[in-house]
């Protein structure tokens, strides 16, 4: 299969571009950037047009210089002017007119000059590409003035007419990368012969997603470019009406997004004709396939005509082995491969700060709003949650939260989303459902509750932030005992930040300033009304007017209290401790062991978390603070014992997880009780049965489970 090079670098646009549909002005570029002599002159032809322009600027600046100076002059004059004075001002005008009209002139100059310019300094630029000018004009009007590695990578090809398998990591553009050339080929390129037009026409474009979000997500981009082409398309997705989707379907449309399950019902109903697709995309392909809709998928891109003559594309930031092996069944033989991530360790997104967290289920609420005050920046924060219980359960516990799930109404998790969005609320705890593909403007911070089964799992999921060239923070919450955190991490090559819970000067340093600020915002007019209750409150408080202050800026931003947290579970009111007896330390259960040696069982019983260290010399567990003594002069009595208060976290011994068994499973945010609390044994099995998914458009996302 012919690769393209795995490489991160802006690739040159390629050669092939010059073969067909360029504008007369694109022709010269990219001739001459595909050849040395003619490279050549254009550069000097550019310096050439530098230099005359920087001498013109300077003449034109010049008569202007003096042109001012006279008319500096002249208004100096406040007399009634005779006729000289009407003459020279007349001539003074004219000349004004002419080094206007210079000036626009060079203006428009200087402008192609720009352009020519940028096209020599970015070989990315979309001036560079057979993109025509409706379609140009609204990616300047977006911002975008040059494609991003992985649209330039592949522009051509597509345009060309070859199918195509396109990873890139998440966030660098893949949509547009699709999108583009595809608009391009309808209106411009090999695809417009085919074309149905008019009334009721079948449509060309058939895209495919896993999601109703990003569905209609990649549906608002081909609304916005496609519209600004003439062509228009429409979105198909459960839990909308049909009645919409089926009349926009019967005036006909160019391009059709949709997921598969509502896709094959309009197919089922008869309401869509497919025979007549040109271009077939898998979007998130991996995500679709591996969740059952393999038949589905087969079934749907089973209703073209005449399948040598469509072009299918594949796209996704994580192409398993297995995705790989199946893209032969729906894409050519000859098709190419643009890998951006390649061999390369690095799977994830590179612009992500990834962090993880240890943190027992319990802690998880008190925790997480924190976590958020310290690492969100003020932006939005994506919680992620395995099951649509405790995403329910966690937005009802966080202020200002939302829930976004499976269970959700289709109407109410647009509405969801687009609050979110549009910043009426800061904090979306979800599933997976969010997992792949959303792009939600200044998404700062992604907290995973915790680890999820797969690694391509958590690169999509960090993936929400640190898009386009953006950065931003992923916080992953695990259960040191019983995680697949070195698993996530060999997989995904990111090397992991190990932090423990923000501790109260943490979260005073991340808040404290806009604490001061809201204080210093309030107006002195309140001085006068409350400077008697203030100085009544000096007095006799016993407190300094600094400690006094200090109360008001923590309680100006919500705090009336705050605790220390452990190092190990992150649970207030608890602290980490270390034992060691000179040994090595095989089970936690041997640990156990020693404790009853010395403790009463009570304080053997309060013990959290037990988990024993990488080095396999000694253990840490949590215990209340309150009763921190009791454990301390309890190791007096018993020899070789050595427990000490940690103060930073040693490497733990990680207990993986085997696939589909879990770690406290079931159990609610605020139930201390459940769970296996020594954490002896492994999890409960089935926890990603039935209920752990979210539903696609017929909310049956779950049907057949991994396949390939
Ligand atoms: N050439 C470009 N210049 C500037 N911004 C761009 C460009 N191309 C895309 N973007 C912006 O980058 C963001 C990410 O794009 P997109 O959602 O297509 O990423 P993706 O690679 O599909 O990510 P994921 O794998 O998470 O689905 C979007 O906001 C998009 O508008």
């Amino acid at each position: 299969m012919p690769s393209l090079p795995l490489s991160n670098a802006a690739p040159l646009p390629s050669p092939s571009k010059d073969k067909k549909h360029k504008s007369k002005k694109e022709k010269k570029d990219t001739t001459a950037s595909n050849n040395d002599a003619v490279a050549h002159q254009l550069n000097d032809a550019v310096s050439d047009a530098k230099k005359k322009s920087s001498k013109k600027r300077k003449k034109v600046s010049s008569d202007e210089d003096e042109d001012d100076q006279k008319s500096d002059t002249s208004s100096e004059l406040v007399e009634p002017q005779n006729d000289e004075g009407l003459k020279s001002k007349d001539k003074k005008k004219s000349k004004k007119e002419k080094n206007k009209k210079a000036k626009l002139d060079m203006d428009e100059e200087e402008e192609e000059e720009e352009e020519v310019l940028k096209k020599e300094e970015d070989p990315n630029a979309i001036t560079n590409f057979r993109i025509s000018e409706p379609l140009r004009a609204k990616l300047k009007e977006k911002g975008i003035e040059s494609l991003f590695p992985i649209q330039a990578m592949t522009f051509d090809i597509i345009l060309d007419g070859s199918d195509l398998v396109g990873r890139a990591r998440t966030g660098q553009g893949k949509t547009l990368a699709f999108v583009l050339p595809i608009l391009e080929s309808l209106i411009n390129g090999p695809a417009k012969a085919f074309r149905k037009t008019g009334f009721g026409r079948s449509p060309t474009v058939l895209v495919l997603l896993p999601t109703r979000e990003l569905a209609s997500q990649v549906y608002a981009d081909f609304e916005v470019y496609g519209g600004a082409m003439g062509l228009s398309s429409c979105c198909l997705y459960g839990g909308a009406p049909y009645q919409t989707q089926e009349s926009k379907l019967r005036r006909g449309v160019d391009i059709v997004v949709g997921t598969p399950g509502r896709v094959k019902d309009h197919i089922e109903r008869q309401n869509i004709d497919l025979s007549q697709v040109k271009f077939r995309v898998l979007d998130e392909a991996d995500e679709m396939l591996r969740m059952g809709f393999v038949e589905d998928v087969e079934l749907i891109l089973g209703k073209v005509q005449d399948v040598t003559k469509v072009q299918t594309l594949l796209f996704s930031a994580t192409l398993p082995d297995w995705v790989k092996h199946i893209s032969g069944k729906f894409l050519k033989p000859d098709k190419k491969t643009a890998d951006l991530v390649g061999n390369a360790k690095m799977k994830a997104s590179t612009s992500v700060r990834h962090i993880v967290l240890p943190c027992n289920v319990s802690a998880r609420a008190q925790l997480i709003p924190d976590i958020i005050r310290c690492y969100s920046s003020g932006g939005r924060t994506i919680i992620f949650t395995e099951k649509k219980e405790s995403a329910s359960e966690l937005a009802g516990l966080l202020p200002g939260a939302r829930a976004l799930h499976g269970d959700i109404q289709q109407s109410q998790r647009e509405v969801t989303l687009s609050g979110f969005r549009s910043g009426k609320f800061m904090t979306l705890v979800a599933t997976n459902v969010a997992a792949r593909g959303l792009d939600i403007n200044d998404v700062q911070l992604i907290i995973q509750c915790e680890p999820p089964r797969d690694v391509e799992a958590y690169i999509h999921r960090s993936g929400r932030t640190g898009r386009a060239g953006n950065t931003g923070v992923a916080v992953m919450l695990y259960d040191p005992r019983r995680s697949n955190v070195s698993k996530i991490e060999r997989e995904s090559g990111v090397k992991f930040e190990h932090i423990s819970a923000p501790q109260p000067d943490d979260i005073a340093k991340a808040v404290g300033g806009e604490a001061a600020e809201m204080i210093t915002q309030v107006s002195d007019s309140v001085i006068p009304a409350f400077k008697s209750a203030a100085e009544e409150l000096l007095n006799n408080s016993g407190l300094s007017a600094a400690d006094l202050l200090a109360k008001a800026l923590a309680k100006a931003v919500g705090f009336t209290d705050i605790k220390k947290r452990s190092l190990l579970t992150s649970m207030e009111n608890y602290v980490t401790l270390h034992i060691e007896i000179g040994k090595p330390m095989f089970t936690p259960s041997f640990v156990f062991g020693i404790l009853r040696r010395f403790l009463p069982e009570e304080q053997v019983e309060a013990v959290q978390g037990l988990t024993l260290t990488a080095d396999g010399n000694g253990a840490v567990f949590d215990v209340p603070a309150k009763d921190l003594d009791i454990y301390l002069t309890g190791q007096e009595k018993a020899g070789n014992v050595r427990l000490e208060v940690l103060k930073t976290l040693p490497r733990l011994q990680e207990r993986e997880q085997s696939r589909g068994g879990r770690f406290g499973g079931g159990r609610g945010f605020n139930d201390r009780n459940g769970g296996n609390r020594f954490g002896r044994g492994g999890g409960r099995n089935g926890r990603f049965g039935q209920n752990d998914r979210f539903s696609n458009g017929r909310g049956n996302f779950n049907k057949g489970g991994k396949r390939w």
